[in-house]
């Protein structure tokens, strides 16, 4: 087929931009592991030099081998030994005696000169990084598109950080991080949270929505305390935090984990991440050290509240990432536990935040029981993909799946800058089939990973580690991976497998053409997807993407099929609030003024009330 050698140029471009974007881009997310192995694993900052040693030792990261990712073709990890555990932080950095203990009232200010700098940077950092900004943003990306708020009294969005007061130590956070203005979806979604509005909020992958729902956090975070918060004393071993932050998957607990704790770095904020998969006395340590801001995973946590080590009766926050996955089939039980059986302040009483890039209806539905008055705010269209990526669909049957994949992965070899080879996530439906391909890869010359639920924690995060420092530029993975992740330079994504659902998808898709950069997905495509047809037909149409005659003529066979929950509605997941259905049972959300201290008209015309108005319309 001719067009695979056009796509294989394709994948050739992206893979050569990516690479060659190298360090100019922000690579805040995970930055202590991205394309900075060394510089992780022996900073020290400069007020910890030449003091005697924590008596407080270093957690150790894995008690096994930190190669544990061996498969055939490695040259081994550059990553093996003793890794630097990004996860500790606070704890494991070096130096830091407890300061952190019991019922801790302004420790803060006793042990704030021992915060390991999660920047890795040198702490004189305010000139150096004011200088620059994150050039990786092509922010006119992200200009025109439309904006849909409803709620009564919206609060009006803002052009820049400097228009907010999110106090000066997370605005110096904020240059740290090279983040020069706000990207639309934090344009909107800070003032909202800023006010106290509960939120939920959909924006595309990759713009920027961890920041959005951080800093209000962080924010207020920093008030309660400057108020002297008093925290209830339980026993000593159980803690409070005042913020929660959910999300479905250890790696991207992770992740949260390390930017909030870059956002809050010096603020006196605290955050601690708990997960499964990873020892329980460790994080019970960090935990006793005292937490303000607690990202977790829903099972984790669950385990935690049942011993009693954490309580929720001081939240405050409350925020959802990834927010319809976390309400979907699968979560849902664990999450109503969490929020409503336990000790947790109903809705109204604390602040809600759900955030996804994807938000079906009826999740929405579901959604709207943990939320007061809220703002229902979309940043392009509901579960729209970003016209960052270029998207590909390619018809191969299962049994040529493979050489295909080859014939991409030379190309972009032989297109590679320097001879490096550009960062490929390769998406597979099954555990069984992600270790055979990554097998199949190895032996064939190209060093590859995987990830996936029956590998160890210890070997996931091994996997992710070796694939951002392009040690294994090529990584194999099941849906765990597909939401939420921010790894830099990934060029391309092959949907080797395509999933069920578009929105899916979208996640999967997303893990490029992130920030303001762009990016190429390929999709193989066969007889067995076909009740994918229509929505990704449509999707990609939406996205000003060129769409195989081929396909649109599965799409026109393929009406309302599987569950895609976009059928017969061009896109129109939008506030469910909106549905006639959903106002005939009484209900009028837009009734009430429930005084969020702004005037009725908000000064912006988005509000979805009554004569509302929006961006799209
Ligand atoms: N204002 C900003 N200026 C520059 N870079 C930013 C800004 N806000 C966020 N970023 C960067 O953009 C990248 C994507 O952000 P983030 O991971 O929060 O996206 P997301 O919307 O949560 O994506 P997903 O839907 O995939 O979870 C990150 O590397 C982040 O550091």
């Amino acid at each position: 087929m001719n067009t695979r050698t056009s796509w294989a140029d394709l994948a050739a471009n992206s893979a050569a931009e990516n690479t060659n974007a190298g360090s100019s881009v922000n690579n805040g997310a995970i930055g202590t592991i991205s394309g900075g192995a060394s510089r992780t694993k022996t900073y020290v900052p400069p007020h910890l030099r030449n003091r005697p040693a924590s008596s407080d030792p270093p957690a150790p990261a894995y008690s096994g081998p930190a190669t544990s990712n061996d498969r055939p073709a490695f040259t081994g990890p550059r990553w093996g030994g003793s890794r630097n555990d990004s996860r500790s932080g606070y704890g494991s950095g070096g130096g830091r005696t407890g300061g952190w203990g019991g019922g801790r009232t302004g420790g803060w200010d006793r042990s704030r000169d021992r915060e390991v700098n999660p920047f890795g940077d040198d702490d004189n950092t305010e000139q150096a990084f004011s200088e620059q900004e994150n050039s990786g943003i092509n922010f006119d990306a992200y200009e025109d598109i439309p904006v849909e708020t409803s709620g009564d009294n919206v609060p009006p969005p803002v052009n820049t950080f400097a228009e907010i007061d999110l106090g000066e130590a997370l605005n110096l956070n904020i240059r740290r991080c090279k983040y020069v203005k706000p990207t639309p979806v934090q344009r909107h979604a800070i003032p909202i949270s800023l006010s106290g509005r509960d939120l939920m909020a959909c924006a595309q992958t990759g713009s920027g929505k961890t920041a959005a729902f951080c800093f209000p956090i962080i924010n207020g975070i920093m008030k309660m305390q400057a108020q002297g918060v008093q925290r209830p004393f339980r026993g000593a071993r159980t803690v409070y935090p005042l913020a929660l932050i959910l999300s479905p998957t250890r790696e991207l607990s992770m992740q949260i984990h390390e930017e909030a704790r870059k956002f809050s770095y010096q603020t006196g904020v605290k955050v601690v991440v708990a997960y499964g998969g990873a020892p329980l006395n460790q994080q019970l340590r960090e935990l006793e050290r005292g937490v303000d801001i607690l990202v977790a995973t829903p099972g984790r946590l669950v385990d935690l509240l049942e011993r009693a080590r954490v309580s929720l009766q001081m939240v405050k926050y409350l925020a959802l990432d990834e927010a319809d996955r976390m309400l979907d089939m699968g979560f849902e039980p664990q999450i109503r536990k969490i929020v409503e059986q336990m000790d947790m302040p109903p809705p109204g009483s604390r602040q809600t935040m759900l955030f996804s890039a994807t938000f079906p209806r009826e999740i929405q539905r579901l959604a709207s029981d943990f939320l007061y008055n809220y703002v229902f705010l979309a940043v392009g269209r509901v579960g729209s993909s970003t016209d960052l990526i270029v998207q590909r669909v390619e018809f191969v049957y299962d049994s040529d799946k493979r050489s295909h994949l080859m014939d991409l992965l030379h190309a972009q070899r032989a297109n590679g800058v320097q001879g490096k080879q550009a960062l490929t996530l390769v998406f597979v439906e099954t555990k069984k089939s992600a270790d055979s391909l990554e097998h199949w890869l190895c032996v064939n010359g190209f060093p590859a990973t995987s990830i996936h639920g029956d590998r160890s924690q210890q070997e996931r995060e091994q996997a992710l580690r070796s694939f951002k420092s392009g040690n294994t530029p090529i990584l194999v993975a099941t849906d765990v991976a597909a939401r939420g992740l921010d790894i830099p330079h990934v060029a391309h994504v092959v949907n080797f497998d395509l999933p069920n659902d578009i929105d899916d998808y979208v996640h999967r898709i997303g893990r490029t053409g992130r920030a303001g950069k762009s990016g190429l997905a390929t999709a193989f495509f066969n007889e067995s997807n076909v009740t994918l047809a229509r929505a990704l037909a449509d999707l990609m149409q939406e996205s000003n993407q060129e769409v195989p005659a081929w396909l649109s003529r599965y799409a026109a066979r393929s009406y309302g099929g599987g569950r895609n929950r976009r059928s017969g509605v061009r896109f129109g997941s939008r506030d469910f609030r909106r549905d006639s259905s959903y106002n005939r049972g009484g209900m009028d959300y837009y009734g009430g003024n429930t005084g969020s201290g702004y005037g009725s008209s908000g000064g912006y015309g988005g509000g979805y009330g009554p004569g509302g108005t929006s961006a799209w319309d």
